[in-house]
């Protein structure tokens, strides 16, 4: 049964999308639908093709063939806005945490005091409380990771895509940056990470994407795809194996 929150998550859909260079398919993904409650993790070995298809969802490569829609409608300029991106190394502006935060705040045209509001919160929301003007640059690994996703959450996203954002972290800001993913799964935000972090998975994961070749070898509720993979692939990478 859908309960209220995944009503309120909008639907991201991928449909015949190809990438190729120099004549090899990067990415090849006959179908893929992301309608379901809670969060989506990505998982495959290197070369998979996990980032290739954030990019994609994203917007921020233009496949060769296929789209794709949010939806049900083409992925345009004005839903591109509503996505936000977190990637494995932190994107920040050379000035204060807080003016990281206003920066995109003032692109959404609110006004002073709104504005500062919104820090105040977004910086308790990140544990950042006290910080706002250290510069971004002097903050830790798992302090600047948290600044990135306020940032993205600023945009009030419907979908937050994350590229291995805990991958560099040790496991107390690994557990800062899932309770903020959480919080913003359960307010609605769609989530969409990619993680070689089996047990992250488990921890986050409504449903698993897994991919290999550039390709999904499986799609499915998280526990199903954890616990009784169907597919060679996923068996092998979850049990540790190599996977080419
Ligand atoms: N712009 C590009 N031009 C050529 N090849 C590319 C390009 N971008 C990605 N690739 C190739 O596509 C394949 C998939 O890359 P991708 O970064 O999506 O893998 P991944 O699953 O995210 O891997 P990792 O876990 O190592 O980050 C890789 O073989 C990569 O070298």
């Amino acid at each position: 049964m859908r309960d209220l929150v995944s009503d309120m998550a909008s639907c991201l859909s991928v449909g015949g999308v190809r990438i190729t260079r120099k004549g090899k398919a990067l990415l090849d993904v006959p179908s893929l639908n992301l309608d379901g409650p809670g969060s989506t993790l990505i998982l495959g070995p290197n070369g998979a093709g996990k980032s290739l298809l954030l990019r994609c969802l994203h917007g921020l490569i233009v496949p060769d063939r296929g789209q794709v829609m949010q939806d049900g409608v083409p992925l345009n300029a004005e839903r591109k806005a509503r996505q936000g991106m977190v990637f494995q190394q932190p994107v920040l502006l050379r000035r204060s945490v807080a003016a990281n935060l206003d920066f995109v705040l003032k692109r959404q045209g609110l006004p002073r005091s709104e504005r500062k509001t919104r820090i105040q919160n977004l910086l308790t929301e990140g544990g950042l409380d006290g910080k706002a003007r250290q510069s971004a640059r002097s903050l830790s690994g798992g302090e600047a990771q948290r600044l990135a996703i306020l940032r993205a959450l600023a945009l009030n996203p419907e979908t937050l895509f994350l590229d291995e954002p805990t991958s560099a972290l040790d496991p107390s800001a690994t557990q800062m940056i899932e309770r903020m993913v959480q919080r913003a799964s359960s307010r609605g935000v769609r989530i969409v990470m990619v993680t070689h972090d089996i047990g992250q998975a488990r921890r986050l994961a409504a449903d698993i994407v897994m991919m290999q070749g550039g390709r999904v070898v499986e799609h499915g509720a998280a526990q199903q795809v954890l616990d009784a993979p169907e597919s060679d692939a996923a068996r092998r990478y979850l049990a540790g194996g190599l996977v080419t």
